[in-house]
């Protein structure tokens, strides 16, 4: 097979799937947003801002060029989240109808609450969606390192054909019909790995880490039953999958995130110190500040926003997390309502 794909986006995970499709045979272009980025790319054969070690496949070209990349009509969408309203904007007239959109970034917009696929249907209706997901660190897919992810997407045959372009050698491709859940699973993670970062240079120990996780699990599966998720996809990579490699990874920007916090940067600081993306501190503004419409109770994201945006220190929200009453493990929401 030999598609044209074109991936927006050209930080880490850009990069890495645009490099493993390529290597896969496929034609791949991938988007930049500065023009010294694609010129270098396609100098060097090396990206000199993200995954900067990595040889770039041949075939892989580089542009910055809107208009060109978006000549084709499969497309992997790679921005961060804050940013895909406005990009999709931007990219809009060059569009297709009907285009296969992937979408690859994992968050909640901040000004609406709302999931990917919700500002992709209001911006390109038309777009066939997908999104994928799970434990897949770009550092290690570059380097072809076993990963497993799903593909989500409402339409079958498009997951079938997202699984069938990227599921090739050490990168296996699940597929599920939940998009809702997928897309929740793969948002939220990221603010329990910025709490598992500060628990982490707390030195709180494993019993508090495999808490924080089973209890992070279990706001993403609170919010997963309130927007229409199936609640087994918790149980997966999305899920339960994501969450662990990256609460336990010292390669992931959140985690790491979580430990600048603690240590006690600035939010700012450590952003800047991180030079990349690290969606949950973003996130867990959508969550906060959209409580209400989402209606549902959660405290560790609740904990990490005040951490992050009211400069209250961690060990008194820790305090303040073991004094509220006790209650049963699984609350009654807990269930899968079907929408
Ligand atoms: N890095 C990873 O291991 C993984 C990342 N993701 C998700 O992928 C998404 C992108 O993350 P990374 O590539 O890791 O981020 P990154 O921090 O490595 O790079 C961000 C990229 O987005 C571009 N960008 C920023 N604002 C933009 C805008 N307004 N318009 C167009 N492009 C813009 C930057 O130029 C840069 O190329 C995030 O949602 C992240 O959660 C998902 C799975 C794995
Ligand atoms: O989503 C990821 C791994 O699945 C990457 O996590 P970070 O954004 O925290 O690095």
């Amino acid at each position: 097979m030999n598609n044209s794909i074109t991936v927006f986006g050209a930080g880490s995970w850009g990069t890495a799937l645009a490099s493993h499709l390529s290597h896969q045979g496929e034609d791949v272009t991938l988007w930049c947003r500065r023009p010294e980025q694609a010129k270098a790319i396609n100098m060097t054969g090396r990206n000199p801002d993200y995954l900067k070690n990595i040889d770039l496949p041949e075939r892989l070209t580089a542009t910055s060029d809107l208009e060109e990349a978006c000549s084709t009509d499969t497309f992997i969408l790679a921005v961060p989240t804050q940013s895909v309203r406005s990009f999709l904007k931007q990219a809009k007239p060059f569009l297709r109808e009907g285009i296969h959109l992937c979408n690859a970034a994992k968050g909640l917009e901040i000004s609406t609450g709302k999931r990917i696929s919700e500002i992709v249907a209001e911006i390109i209706p038309s777009a066939r969606y997908s999104i994928i997901s799970g434990p897949s660190h770009a550092e290690e897919v570059a380097l072809s390192k076993p990963t497993a992810v799903v593909v989500a997407s409402i339409h079958e045959e498009e997951r079938t054909l997202w699984q069938n372009l990227l599921n090739r050698g050490f990168f296996r491709v699940y597929t599920s019909s939940d998009v809702i859940g997928v897309e929740i699973g793969g948002a939220v993670k990221n603010v329990i790995a910025i709490a598992a970062g500060i628990a982490s240079e707390m030195d709180l120990g494993d019993n508090a880490m495999a808490a924080l996780v089973s209890r992070g699990l279990a706001e993403v599966m609170r919010l997963g039953a309130k927007a229409g998720a199936h609640p087994l996809t918790f149980a997966g990579l999305a899920g339960i999958g994501d969450l662990m490699v990256t609460c336990y990874s010292s390669l992931s920007r959140n985690y790491r995130l979580g430990r600048a916090i603690a240590k006690g940067m600035t939010l700012e600081g450590a952003q800047k110190s991180l030079g990349q993306v690290a969606e949950g501190a973003y996130t867990v503004r959508a969550l906060v500040e959209h409580a209400k419409e989402l209606g549902v109770e959660l405290p560790i994201a609740e904990a990490v926003y005040r951490v992050l945006y009211e400069q209250k220190t961690p060990i008194s929200l820790l305090e303040e997390l073991f004094s509220r009453c006790p209650k049963p493990e699984m609350p009654p929401e807990i269930r899968w309502v079907s929408k």
